[in-house]
């Protein structure tokens, strides 16, 4: 493998520490070159301290005279930088051969597609960003000849059990495994009064919290499906969703001969940043392997989509098409932050959700500004609709 120079997007966040943890323990395969968080100038510069990157990013321009003080101060000659139009630049140039997208949000798009148009090793966490433009992001990765790892660890493993990793001839469908989430099993009416806290502990992952309150919602496996029609191009109906709340199995592929493929492991994303990193080699990541007796069962059970109102709204935004899954991203990005600063019930996101996907009629994404326009839109009435929903 040759040593690859990484560029660490979210370096400061859960997938961020994840991918920086695998990269030091390959210092003559890997070298974290690029890292870029968004607004933790001191949780930043920590990790510059570490892995002595030629380049530190912050997104806010605000930031930037913070950061070089910062750099300064810790004696580094790490270059600093702010904005996300600086970010696309490194990304896109010769600081990084590859880069990891964990930005969260659609915040991570611009970043995702300039790797992609620059034809970089694209380990891509942020599911945001195919939703939100999964067509200009794989057309783009096609046209420069990126190659696309998928890190999402339902993705990955997919990605692992698919000959060279796509689709062919003799693939009945793709199936993801949810874990169900904090809430699993729980009836409409006791999720009332959930709070943030419980809603971000999920019990078998450790992440960020808006991914964790997707999670809850549901709304993480939705966009997951619309994720995998994108990398992988199959259809709604070819993409299934089974609860699995063990969380080994990451994901099935089922053949036409009877054969069902899965990855197995434990609920460790330093596994998918190394298959991403490796990949077609393999390189130790520091997750030890699954002792299948130990943990003993593995349950499988059906999505309650009923309950879990984003599972299906997701469903419905991939078959309406256009803008649709677009709107239902920013929509839910909107309703998501309320709800973690207690602003918003728990129940009122998917309310929020639905409602934008019933006022703004799918449009056509042709190019980034149409897909920043139903973004927008669909952030306007979202943000519109919160005092209605507003917690007393
Ligand atoms: N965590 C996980 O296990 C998994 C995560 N993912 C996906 O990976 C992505 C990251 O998730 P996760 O690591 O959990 O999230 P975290 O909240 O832990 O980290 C988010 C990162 O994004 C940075 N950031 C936030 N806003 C901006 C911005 N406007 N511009 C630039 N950087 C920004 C944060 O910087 P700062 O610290 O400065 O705020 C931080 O480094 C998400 O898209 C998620 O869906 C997918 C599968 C699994
Ligand atoms: C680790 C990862 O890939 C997450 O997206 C995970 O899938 C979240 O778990 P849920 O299955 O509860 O959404
Ligand atoms: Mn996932």
């Amino acid at each position: 493998m040759k040593r690859q120079r990484v560029a660490v997007l979210g370096a400061t966040g859960s997938i961020g520490s994840s991918a920086l943890d695998v990269i030091a323990r390959h210092p003559q395969q890997l070298s974290a070159s690029v890292l870029a968080a968004g607004r933790n100038v001191d949780a930043l510069v920590a990790l510059c301290v570490q892995h002595r990157p030629a380049h530190a990013v912050i997104a806010d321009p605000a930031l930037y005279g913070a950061l070089c003080e910062a750099l300064r101060a810790a004696g580094l000659s790490t270059h600093a930088h702010a904005g996300d139009d600086a970010l696309c630049a490194l990304v896109a140039g010769d600081a990084c051969d590859s880069v990891v997208a964990a930005i969260v949000g659609a915040a991570g798009l611009d970043s995702t597609l300039a790797a992609a148009r620059a034809g970089k090793r694209l380990l891509l966490a942020n599911k945001e960003s195919l939703v939100m433009a999964g067509d200009l992001v794989m057309a783009a990765a096609r046209q420069a000849g990126a190659c696309i790892l998928p890190i999402d660890s339902e993705h990955n493993a997919l990605f692992q059990c698919l000959p060279d990793g796509r689709v062919s001839a003799g693939v009945e469908r793709l199936v993801l495994t949810a874990s169900g989430g904090p809430f699993r099993g729980r009836d409409r009416a006791s999720l009332a009064s959930i709070t943030p806290a419980q809603a971000v502990a999920h019990p078998k992952w450790s992440m960020g919290p808006k991914i964790s309150v997707d999670s809850a919602t549901l709304m993480n496996k939705g966009l997951e499906v619309i994720e995998a029609h994108h990398l992988f191009g199959l259809g709604n109906d070819r993409i299934g969703v089974v609860v699995h709340p063990q969380s080994l199995v990451h994901a099935l592929v089922e053949y036409t001969d009877g054969s069902t493929l899965a990855q197995l492991g434990l609920p460790d994303m330093r596994t998918a940043l190394a298959v991403g990193f490796a990949w077609p080699a393999r390189i130790p990541s520091g997750v030890p392997p699954l002792d299948l007796i130990a943990h003993g069962r593995l349950d499988f059970e059906e999505p309650d989509m009923d309950t879990f109102a984003c599972l299906r709204l997701a469903r419905q935004a991939l078959d309406a098409g256009g803008s649709a899954p677009t709107v239902l991203n920013a929509a839910n990005e909107v309703a998501v932050s309320a709800f973690l600063q207690g602003r918003i019930a728990f129940l009122s996101i998917p309310a929020i959700v639905e409602s934008a996907l019933a006022a703004l009629p799918p449009a056509e994404i042709a190019s980034l500004e149409a897909a920043r326009e139903a973004d927008a839109q669909a952030r306007h009435h979202a943000t519109q609709a919160l005092p209605r929903h507003a917690r007393a």
